[in-house]
């Protein structure tokens, strides 16, 4: 099998996460942790689910890539991702659409690109509220330039990424299954 990193993108609360956390459970696959200086939200533990920086730890580390995403700093490490490697053959990581870009550039064949939409963007306001989000930092992202970029597949991922509505959280984990198991037998994915 040959290892790759499943890099995981789309809008704020299109259920990046939950795809990731889906995957670590179910797959031999490790979840990359990035690094950020956004301020946790309940429930978050540096470590987990995020390397929480300030401003000034930030720029310490050794970044494959990095972006500003409403307003904070966020980053991943090529140390990360060769971690991953060493517990599984699958890496999995989520990154805004231009770190998507930047792996689908350097990484080649080895990232596959998993793209999130949904059909109704209106609706994701719900969902950040009941994941419990603080409601002057939902309206900040919502406002952000960065979400409505993400919103759609950006031409740089056109024929690179595979898009994947996730409307319905049962016929999501039914092709994530379908697209695990063609990795697993290292077949040609078709974005
Ligand atoms: N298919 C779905 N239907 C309804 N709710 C969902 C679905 N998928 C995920 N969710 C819920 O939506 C919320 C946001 O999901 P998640 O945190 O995975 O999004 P995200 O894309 O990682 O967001 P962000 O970029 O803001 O971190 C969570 O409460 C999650 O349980
Ligand atoms: N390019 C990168 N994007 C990253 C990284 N870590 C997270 N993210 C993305 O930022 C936004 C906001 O995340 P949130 O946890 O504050 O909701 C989201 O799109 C993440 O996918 C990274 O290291 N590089």
């Amino acid at each position: 099998m040959t290892p790759k990193v499943l890099v995981i993108t789309g809008a704020t609360g299109t259920g990046k996460t939950t795809v990731q956390n889906y995957l670590v459970s179910h797959y031999p696959v490790t979840k990359v942790i990035t690094h950020t200086t956004r301020p946790p939200r309940q429930g978050e533990v540096d470590g987990v689910d995020y390397y929480f920086e300030t401003p000034a730890s930030f720029p310490q580390n050794h970044y494959l890539e990095s972006v500003v995403y409403a307003g904070y700093h966020y980053g991943s490490s090529k140390e990360g991702l060769a971690r991953g490697f060493k517990r599984a053959p699958f890496d999995a990581i989520v990154l805004d659409s231009a770190g998507a870009i930047t792996y689908a550039q350097e990484l080649g064949d080895q990232a596959v690109i998993i793209f999130l939409t949904v059909s109704q963007p209106d609706k994701l306001a719900h969902r950040l509220s009941k994941r419990g989000d603080d409601e002057h930092m939902m309206a900040q992202r919502l406002a952000s330039a960065e979400y409505r970029r993400d919103l759609t597949m950006p031409l740089a991922l056109q024929g690179k990424a595979i898009q994947l509505n996730n409307d319905d959280w049962q016929q999501t984990q039914i092709k994530l299954d379908d697209l695990m198991t063609r990795l697993q037998r290292d077949e040609a994915i078709d974005s």
